[in-house]
Parts: structure tokens; sequence; C-alpha cells
């Protein structure tokens, strides 16, 4: 078990295990209320498929015993080495990875207190599956319609809802499913794409990897069983080809090689030699005469990989140039209709304010034009009066780039839709934008 950037970000591609673009890699993000039970859980999924080493687990059931527990504390396998311990609630997204015989797991862990909203964005924009824990005494709270709500937000494809503690509510069957109908007629005005329930205790080992004796009455299958079954590959755009160019890569000096290619990571679509293309801004066009890849050549790429592409042409391309199909490009604009997460507790935003926009691999800036309305993530309520956006508010703004973005909508393309707002002065990232409107109907 290790802890480590998200290998998503960055076009360098890693190489090992977690191989980008691998079906049997799936990446999950935790949400849920503070004490719900997120680290005891992410901690017998490591414990119960047997991911973690002895040492690990000794030193979990000595500081476990130094603190008088009658039990061993799981959640110390996953909080470690975390400074949240000292403030006991988690404050920031990290990243692990471990592996069964089926699969490949990086897990999201975000976390559940209510300042951290931005924390679960970052962490579930590029989830296949956002685990939303409910503590069964609790039922239904207000965070939990927001981590769904978000879970929309993002995109993520499952949702997956553990119903924890169930050993505290003597696994009544009756308790599982009053959550889960309020859950179900909640999450009907999101229009989840697909939702599971599962009854778990995380503390005492029930569902999560073994079956539990102790809810007889619940027929479906453990946690990480779904997780291992769960179908992602068909989730992902294989459709439309989009190719941010990271670098070119010219000929040197003295080099007698002729090598010019444009590297990147593939944002969706498949690219083949022999394919038409089509770059923007410039509009010109040309063939795909190779794919090299940092293995070697390839014949066709899809995302997330990172590849260099060279063309039969010498045509204009430079850094955050886009390569796309001629038939099937995204929407050239420099106005941008979108969904903000604010992440800035220093300031909020207002219209006329301006920051750097980073948008795939181009860099721009963008003015806010209006703020058409604020939602308010627990009631799903629109307020169209909103003169400024707060910390971990969302809301629909328009912005005016001061150069085209190659854009398409984020419900269609979770790359090319998506954005997020620097502020030049202090140079931190001060939102999270989706662009498009709401997948809801409500
Ligand atoms: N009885 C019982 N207690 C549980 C269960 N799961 C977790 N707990 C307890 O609930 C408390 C909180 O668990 P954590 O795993 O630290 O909660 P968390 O959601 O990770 O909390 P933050 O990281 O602070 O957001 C701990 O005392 C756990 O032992 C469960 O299934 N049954």
């Amino acid at each position: 078990m290790t802890t480590a950037t998200d290998p998503a970000e960055g076009a360098v591609a890693q190489p090992g295990v977690y191989e980008a673009g691998s079906t049997d890699l799936l990446r999950f993000a935790t949400a849920g209320s503070v004490d719900d039970g997120k680290s005891t859980l992410i901690g017998r999924l490591l414990f119960d498929s047997k991911t973690i080493f002895e040492d690990q687990l000794e030193s979990v059931e000595q500081v476990s015993k130094d603190r008088g527990n009658d039990y061993t504390d799981l959640a110390l396998l996953t909080d470690g080495l975390r400074s949240e311990r000292e403030q006991g609630i988690t404050i920031d997204v990290a990243y692990r990875y471990f592996a069964t015989p089926r699969r490949k797991f990086i897990i999201a862990d975000t976390p559940g207190h209510i300042q951290y909203t931005r924390n679960m964005v970052t962490g579930a924009s590029t989830a296949d599956v956002a685990l939303i824990l409910v503590d069964a005494r609790k039922g239904v709270v207000e965070q939990s319609r927001r981590h769904t709500f978000l879970a929309t937000l993002l995109g993520v494809p499952h949702v997956v809802v553990c119903v924890n503690k169930m050993d505290l509510v003597d696994y009544s069957e009756e308790v599982f499913e009053n959550i889960r109908s309020e859950f179900t007629e909640f999450a009907a005005r999101l229009r989840v794409p697909d939702m599971t329930f599962i009854p778990v205790s995380a503390l005492k080992g029930d569902n999560v990897v073994d079956r539990s004796e102790n809810m007889t009455w619940y027929e479906g299958t453990t946690l990480l069983s779904h997780l291992e079954r769960l179908h992602v590959a068909s989730d992902r755009n294989l459709m439309d080809v989009r190719f941010p160019v990271q670098y070119v890569i010219r000929p040197q000096q003295n080099d007698t090689r002729d090598y010019r290619g444009y590297a990147g990571t593939v944002a969706s679509g498949v690219m083949k030699s022999g394919d038409r293309v089509l770059a923007l801004p410039s509009g010109l066009e040309s063939t795909i005469e190779s794919i090299d890849t940092a293995d070697g050549p390839v014949d066709e790429a899809y995302p997330p990989m990172s590849v260099t592409v060279r063309l039969t042409d010498e045509i204009d391309i430079s850094r955050g140039d886009m390569i796309c199909r001629p038939n099937n490009s995204p929407t050239v604009t420099q106005d941008v209709d979108a969904q903000i997460c604010w992440m800035d507790e220093a300031a909020s935003l207002t219209p006329g304010k301006k920051y750097a926009i980073k948008h795939t691999t181009r860099w721009a800036r963008a003015m806010v034009k209006s703020i058409n309305y604020r939602v308010d993530v627990n009631t799903l309520h629109r307020d169209e009066d909103a003169g400024e956006i707060k910390l971990n508010e969302i809301a629909r703004v328009m912005l005016r780039v001061t150069q085209p973005l190659f854009i398409d909508k984020y419900q269609t393309n979770r790359q090319t839709g998506s954005f997020i707002l620097v502020d030049e002065s202090t140079n931190k990232t001060v939102a999270a934008g989706m662009v498009g409107g709401l997948p809801h109907s409500f």
C-alpha cells in the first residue's frame, strides 16, 4: 500500500502495474460524513483482501493496544501517516493502491467534513465509482445528499451506497430498506446512472470482503466483489478523438534524425495510424503517420495513454493546440458556460474578476461575466440572485476567455469539459469548472 500523487495527473505515463487505460483498473472515491467509517472501511478492504503486510498489521495492533482499544483499529491502516489524526478529521485527498487477483484499485480517500467539498471534487473527478458511506443509525444526512449531488455533477458513472455500522442497528433489514428508499427518492432527481446499496459493518467485516452471516436477508454481493466485477470500460469516451498537445518535439540542431512529433495524453477517442486528423486552432488537416510510446510504436492509442503522434505533413501545431478528427471537433469558443465549485477560502467569486484558466494543456485568461445561479447542494434549490460565490459553493457562471478554447460538454467528455481557474497573484487553484449545464432534470 502506498500513498502517491494521482497518476492521472500529468502527461507522463506511469510505468508498471497501474498502467493507464487498463480496464482491470478501477478508481473509486470515498465520501461520507465525519466518523461514518470511511477509514475503517478502507482498512477492512485492505485487511480482508490480504493486501496489507505483516509489519503494518503488527504496528496497527500495537497502536490499538496502546490506546486501550479492545479491537484492532483498522482506520489506522488508512490514516497511518496522516496529520489528520491530530485533528481527528481527514484533511486532504490521499491516493492509495491495492490489488486483488481480479483487479487493481486506486482509492481517492476524500474527507467528509463539511468544509472539504473541494477535496471531494478533486478526488472524485477521475473516479469510476463514488463510494458513499451512510451511518445506519443516522440515515441519509445533509452530506449524503451533497456527496451524491457532487458525484453526479462530476459525472461519476457508478455510485455505491454503503450503509455502515449495521452492527449497531442489530443488522436490521428494516433500517437498511428505509435508508435505501429515502436515498433512492432523492437520487431519482439526480439521474444517477447506476446506484447500488450494500449493508456493511466495516468494523466487524460484514459484507465488505466476506459475506455476512448476520444479514442472511441480504442477497446482493459484498462490496469487494461488486467493485471487482463492475464494468467500467464502456464508461470511457472512445468516440470523440481529442488529443491536446502537451509539447512539440522538434528536430534538434546537429541531429541527423528528422523527428517531429506531438506529445500528450489522449483525452478521449481512439487514434490510429492512417487516420485523417484536424488541428485546432489552425484548422489544417493531415494524416497520422505513426504513434510512439515510451515502450515503442503502437497501432492505436486511447485514453489515457501518453503518446507522441507523428503526422505525414509539417503543419503548424504548438503546445496547447488540439488534434481531433475533421468531422468531429470540439466547440471552439471564447464564451464558456460552466458550473464551478469555488475552492478559495480567502476571496469569493464575483462578476468582473479575472483569473488564469487552464483547460487541457492550454492556458488563457478568463473574466467572470456573470453568475447565473448558485445551487444549494442540500436542497438542489437554485438561487438566481447570488452576487458572489464562496468557498465550497457550486454555481453556474459565464466566462469570457482571452483565447478560444476547444471544449466539449462535461457530461460527454470529462477531460475536454473540465478546467481550473487560478488566481494569478497567489498561484492558487480557486475553482474547478465543468462545461455545460446540470445533468439533472429538476
Ligand atoms: N460499531 C461500528 N463502529 C464503526 C464501524 N465503522 C467504523 N466505526 C467506528 O466509527 C468511528 C469512526 O470511524 P473512521 O473510520 O475513523 O471514520 P471516518 O469516516 O474515516 O472519519 P474521518 O476520516 O474523520 O472523516 C471509529 O471509532 C470506528 O471504529 C462499524 O461498522 N461499526
